[in-house]
């Protein structure tokens, strides 16, 4: 015999209402007492008082739980991937997948970092372990919390034995004051905040990163950032904030070992993607276009530098008396570096100065030794080439030109602002702890006000030293190309970007630029400072 519960004792609401009803229906309606009593005994059965309850259940549990770590479902999705690929999975493999599949695992929603601290259970021991504490956060700004701390309650509910899940449960419920009791680790596992500041060169979304443990404590940032990194001690994620942002707590970002790991990884799988995509030899599509550079070598061989910038240790430089630093003006050719700093030299020629170019080529009607060139031999340049006492050179129309580094010293030591306008290329000579220059990348605006522009201007172009003609549209998009070029591949060495569009704003911001220079502590790269 079935065992049947009366209706005032049965659990679910849903259940006992419907029994109600059926008693009411059996009332009006004329139809046959058997029927009835079928379908009431079945409702009232245990048995299915015992399904609903564990639908329930099932179902109030489902809502609240919680992946550890807000990549598990990436992690799971990866696993899943390697085992499908696998030619002969083993029984445990096969048996992994299924369970990832099973749809109570396709559920999760990201684990938020309520106290500023991350959970891990010890491998080992089982116990719930304080894993990480975000500088700044609530658990690091109390000061009681640590790295190693056992958990045994949170909120009055004893946690020892119980999953980082169910832990991360309890925080998810709590309102109000959160009161954790735990058994505090060793000191040495005390939080020591590190002086290094870094600035970034890369953008960072944690948001995109599908490795990161948590990506609600991630901190984002662009390329050119200052950030302060308040701990390195884990190989992987360091913390990190906004440097001058104390109010906000520490976030985590991609170690330099690993951003370096990525950054190598992309790049071999380009190339194995253009290899792919390549035939095994082949011609040049185009014969190498010739392009007319005062001093320079070619530009393709140093866009194949292996270099990797990710972060780069730098260090406040205060103003120094008497020792200003060199300004180095790079840009694509064109785009009015020459003009800049023309108008400097001439605004105050007893404070900007710049170095006189040696050539091999003979002295024009008119041209004074000294003052327009270095007139020497073609000996002595290559000579001082040979030992890189040339921040650049290069040959044009069968004359060698060059710029010494010495006499950028010189006038630098003697106290004048140095301005430069090199080619990008001699920033690996220039950018030393000796001169410690401030490079200013000069951009032109986009193509509509650049056309606009040179035209009200009547600029000339320079790509043709010999013709005094306005620059054509094709010239002013190979500018804009090569300055995407540069930027791309040199922005980690710019201090500052300045956009020529109206020529006198620029050279307004060019001189606010160097007042800030002159009075401001900014940020080296931190080898010069020491
Ligand atoms: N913002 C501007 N608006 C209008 N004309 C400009 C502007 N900036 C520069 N020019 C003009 O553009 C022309 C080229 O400038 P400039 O000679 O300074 O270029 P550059 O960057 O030194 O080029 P290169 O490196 O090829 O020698 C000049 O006639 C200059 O007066």
């Amino acid at each position: 015999m079935t065992a049947v519960l009366p209706a005032a004792q049965m659990a679910d609401q849903a259940l006992s209402g419907l029994v109600a009803r059926l008693e009411q229906a059996r009332n009006r309606l004329d139809s046959d007492d058997e029927d009835f009593g079928f379908l009431a005994e079945m409702l009232k059965s245990r048995g299915l008082q015992a399904l609903v309850h564990v639908h329930n259940k099932v179902n109030s549990a489902k809502k609240n739980m919680q992946p550890v770590m807000s990549n598990a479902e990436d992690i799971a999705i990866a696993l899943m991937k390697e085992i499908h690929y696998k030619n002969i999975p083993s029984a445990d493999a096969i048996e992994l997948f299924a369970l990832l599949q099973s749809p109570h695992l396709q559920e999760g929603k990201g684990a938020e970092p309520i106290v500023g601290a991350t959970i891990k259970q010890d491998e080992q021991t089982g116990a719930i372990i304080i894993a990480r504490i975000l500088h700044g956060g609530a658990a690091d700004r109390s000061g009681l919390i640590h790295v190693g701390d056992e958990v045994h309650e949170v909120n009055g509910h004893y946690v020892v034995g119980s999953t980082p899940a169910h832990v991360l449960q309890i925080l998810m419920e709590a309102e109000g004051t959160i009161t954790f009791k735990l058994v505090p680790a060793g000191s040495s596992a005390h939080l020591r905040e590190s002086k290094v500041r870094v600035r970034a060169h890369f953008d960072y979304d944690p948001r995109q990163d599908k490795h990161i443990p948590c990506k609600e404590a991630g901190l984002s940032f662009s390329r050119g950032d200052i950030l302060h990194i308040v701990a390195q001690d884990d190989p992987y994620w360091w913390q990190a904030r906004r440097e001058g942002d104390r109010s906000m707590r520490a976030g985590l970002i991609p170690s330099r070992q690993l951003q370096e790991r990525r950054i190598a990884a992309s790049r071999a799988e380009a190339k194995n993607k253009a290899k792919a995509k390549s035939p095994a030899s082949c011609a040049p599509a185009s014969a190498p276009k010739v392009k007319m550079i005062h001093y320079d070598a070619a530009e393709s061989e140093d866009f194949d530098r292996e270099e990797v910038a990710t972060y780069e240790e730098v260090a406040r430089l205060y103003p120094r008396p008497g020792l200003p630093r060199p300004v180095v003006l790079i840009g694509p050719p064109g785009v009015g570096r020459n003009e800049l700093k023309r108008r400097l030299v001439a605004l105050d020629p007893e404070k900007f100065r710049s170095p006189v170019p040696m050539t091999s080529r003979p002295p024009r009607a008119g041209e004074v030794n000294g003052r327009d060139y270095q007139f020497v031999t073609r000996e002595k340049l290559n000579e001082l080439a040979e030992v890189g006492q040339l921040v650049e050179h290069g040959e044009y129309k069968g004359h060698m030109y060059g710029t010494p580094l010495e006499d950028i010293k010189t006038l630098m030591n003697a106290g004048y602002v140095v301005v430069v306008n090199p080619h990008y290329q001699a920033l690996k000579y220039l950018r030393c702890a000796e001169l410690k220059p401030y490079v200013i990348f000069i951009e032109p605006p986009p193509l509509a006000l650049l056309k606009e522009s040179r035209a009200a201007a009547q600029a000339k172009s320079t790509f043709d030293a010999d013709t005094d003609r306005p620059f054509t549209e094709e010239e002013l998009k190979k500018m804009l190309k090569s300055a995407q070029r540069i930027r791309y591949h040199y922005s980690h060495c710019f201090d500052e970007v300045i956009v020529n569009d109206v020529l006198s704003s620029a050279f307004t911001r060019l001189m606010d630029a160097i007042q800030r220079l002159e009075s401001e502590p900014l940020w080296v790269s931190a080898s010069w400072v020491q």
